[in-house]
């Protein structure tokens, strides 16, 4: 498609990580935008399928004018084909931590840009091995409070970064909007990221 220079940018996320990694690369949105959708995983839904069909349904509830274009993510860690989503609370973290302990799980970050009524999707996928985690090393966390509206119940650019000594794939898509990918899809989409 080609580039259409009046595009607005609406970032349909209230996740301020993503709205932090657009910054890195000199994009600020227009508007913010979080769509509010039902996140329920489907019956027996893999993780994967379940983290693409979120991202799409962000970007088909929004209501766009014709100048503007959208971008829309859903992060989802996986443990096999267990989906952990946010924890509700800190025991539901600590479950989701002592389950992540010294093993390791993926993380999916799904993406879709809509334009009209056209929607771009892209997802990857990211290996992460979290150490074996002491009792000392689960409670300090979890007394951080930085588990808090975090996939998995952690957040690999805070505190737990402590905690994972290996990933594969993409640290920002890990943190929610793996950046070279998004700027590929809003490039197809007609809006001009730099560089
Ligand atoms: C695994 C992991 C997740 N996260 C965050 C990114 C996302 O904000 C969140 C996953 O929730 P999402 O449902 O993907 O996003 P959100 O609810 O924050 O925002 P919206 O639905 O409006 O788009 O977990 C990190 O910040 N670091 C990490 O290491």
């Amino acid at each position: 498609m080609t580039r259409v220079p009046g595009l607005k940018l609406v970032l349909g996320s209230g996740s301020p990580r993503r709205l932090e990694l657009l910054a890195t690369l000199g994009i600020i949105p227009d508007d913010i935008r979080p769509p509010d959708i039902n996140e329920d995983p489907l019956p027996a839904e893999k993780p994967r399928d379940y983290c693409r069909r979120i991202a799409r349904s962000k970007a088909e509830a929004l209501v766009l004018a014709d100048d503007e274009v959208a971008l829309c993510a859903d992060t989802t860690v996986a443990l096999g084909r267990r989906i952990l989503g946010k924890p509700a609370d800190a025991g539901e973290a600590a479950q989701f931590l002592l389950a992540l302990s010294g093993r390791r799980h993926r993380v999916i970050t799904a993406m879709a840009v809509k334009r009209g009524d056209q929607i771009w999707t892209a997802d990857v996928v990211t290996a992460v091995k979290m150490k074996n985690l002491s009792d000392e090393e689960l409670n300090g966390y979890l007394a951080t409070d930085d588990w808090q509206g975090k996939a998995g119940g952690y957040a690999i650019q805070g505190p737990a970064g402590a905690l994972i000594p290996w990933i594969q794939g993409s640290y920002t898509g890990v943190m929610g909007l793996p950046v070279a990918e998004a700027v590929n899809l809003l490039r197809a989409a007609g809006y001009k990221a730099r560089p």
